[in-house]
């Protein structure tokens, strides 16, 4: 198998590695060089079509398919993903800028762990019955939907792709998918993957496109009866839009205003540790990273003095260096962006304890997008800087003087994604999880992640549960059959 990367990346639809039907590409540049490297076909509604077909044509023999057949197929593109680590990890690395060492270490190992939970999950799962004393007997069927849409963001490329078409092709559906146009490779070598491990032709196509043009064609296609999307809210509600009136099922997973809740009696090696961690890996870029800092007021100047230090650490430069903690910003809208958002907080008053400059690479790296860890203290929790995402290696510290105050400056966002909570006082640690509006809670812990679990947020955070039975039941179309006896 070649899983190098090649200078016009292809579509992959009814098994066929194809160009876009319109002959039209993207520049797909490495953030770290600035270079442009590949080109991405810029695929519209024609190409989502051709999928479509496919994907149809492909449902009643893949539905029918037995869930040990269906696991075996599963299993072998998690085997082939770990076999392939380093080739896939670099073609990462090359599109989003983060360190090698995290997509080696982080991004492509939870890829194949995705198809293997989800092709070992689908042996397991089993659906209810209930029993109408001598009356009736209800048993409820989960049969696959048909053909379903995934979209993915660019941020954990390989990582959130395969953690949505894992269940759904663990569940009998044949998927239509469509990763982000900034981090197209790790998919196509994806497609090249699924080939050889004998997927058969049509269950997955992926097209390669821009989200306006090709994700909203596959948004709209009214064959396509689910769509698993993650990324921004903005897109999330668009999506909404676009889907609700035509009655599809839709798991909506979008950004995050996180808190990180630091009490004084923490285990304070530990937080310090994990806090540098929960703000910063991956450049900032996870929906999960804890970008509101609270602290409790009598360890706020211990606890700033230190996180400064720390973050003062962590080299930023050449993501194929080992000793390089932070690589590039995704792209360079995001990067201007991202300094936008820093120039915004001077704005409104935040003073800027570390960072807040873009840094300029080394060598191979001179022209790439780095920005160093900023960290913000003074602004109170209504401005923009602390209620939008910014989704970037930004945070900000506020601190509180009791567990209300914690509560209320942790609750007032849009956002319910994902919270950390630090205290070694388990009631409290318990009392606190209760009323924080997050979909996922961290005690002493941050990205600590059992695939069975429901992953998603409140409010603006989406929609719907991913992850062990919710993905399988969303993936799934619930049907009950009731037998008078
Ligand atoms: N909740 C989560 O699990 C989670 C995980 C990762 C990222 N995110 C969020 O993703 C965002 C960053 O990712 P992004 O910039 O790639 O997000 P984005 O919304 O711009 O794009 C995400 C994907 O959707 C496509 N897309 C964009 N507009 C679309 C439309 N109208 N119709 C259909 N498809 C469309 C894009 O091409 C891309 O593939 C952040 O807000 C982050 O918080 C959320
Ligand atoms: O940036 C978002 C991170 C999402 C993580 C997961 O979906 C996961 O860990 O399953």
């Amino acid at each position: 198998m070649n899983l190098s990367a090649p200078s016009h990346i292809a579509n992959y639809i009814g098994g066929n590695l194809q160009a876009p039907i319109n002959g039209n590409y993207m520049d797909n540049m490495n953030p770290a060089t600035g270079e442009i490297y590949s080109q991405t076909p810029d695929s519209d509604g024609a190409d989502v079509e051709a999928a479509v077909v496919a994907a149809k044509a492909a449902f009643p023999k893949w539905s029918t398919t037995t869930l040990e057949e269906r696991f075996k197929i599963l299993n072998r593109i998690a085997e082939l993903i770990d076999q392939n680590l380093d080739a896939l990890a670099l073609a990462e690395t090359n599109d989003n800028g983060k360190p090698l060492w995290l997509s080696k270490r982080v991004d492509i190992p939870r890829a194949s762990s995705n198809f293997r939970f989800f092709a070992t999950g689908i042996m397991h799962f089993s659906t209810e019955s209930h029993n109408m004393e001598d009356k009736a007997i209800n048993y409820t069927l989960r049969q696959p939907i048909g053909v379903v849409g995934c979209i993915s963001p660019w941020n954990l490329p390989l990582y959130l792709f395969t953690w949505k078409i894992a269940p759904a092709l663990a569940a009998g559906n044949c998927v239509v998918s469509k990763p982000s146009e900034v981090t197209p490779m790790s998919a196509y070598l994806l497609s090249i993957i699924c080939k050889e491990a004998g997927l058969p032709d049509g269950v997955l196509n992926i097209i390669h496109g821009g989200g306006p043009k090709c994700g909203a064609a596959i948004v709209a296609h009214p064959q396509i009866k689910a769509i698993s999307f993650t990324g921004s809210t903005r897109a999330g509600k668009d999506i909404a839009a676009v889907a609700a009136p035509m009655f599809k099922k839709i798991s909506l997973e979008l950004g995050g205003k996180n808190p990180n809740i630091i009490f004084a009696d923490c285990n304070w090696d530990k937080m310090m540790a994990t806090s540098v961690q929960s703000s910063f890996s991956n450049q900032g870029q996870i929906c999960l990273c804890g970008s509101r800092i609270l602290v409790e007021e009598s360890i706020y100047e211990k606890f700033k003095e230190e996180f400064i230090a720390r973050a003062k650490k962590l080299t930023v430069g050449d993501p194929l260096q080992d000793s390089s903690k932070q690589g590039a910003i995704v792209s360079k809208l995001h990067y201007d962006k991202v300094l936008g958002c820093i120039e915004l907080a001077k704005q409104e008053g935040g003073k800027i304890l570390l960072g807040g400059n873009a840094v300029k690479g080394e060598g191979r790296c001179e022209n790439g997008m780095f920005i160093k860890p900023t960290i913000i203290e003074g602004l109170g929790p209504n401005c923009r800087t602390n209620m939008e995402e910014i989704f970037g290696p930004v945070v900000t510290l506020q601190s509180f003087k009791t567990e209300e105050e914690a509560l209320e400056l942790a609750n007032t966002s849009d956002y319910g994604l994902a919270a950390t909570i630090w205290t070694q006082d388990v009631s409290r640690a318990n009392r606190v999880a209760g009323k924080v509006h997050s979909g996922i809670i961290w005690v002493n812990c941050w990205l600590l992640r059992d695939l069975r679990t429901p992953f998603g947020g409140f409010k603006s955070s989406g929609v719907g549960r991913e992850g062990g039975w919710d993905a399988l039941r969303f993936f799934t179309e619930p049907k009950n059959v009731c037998i008078e006896l």
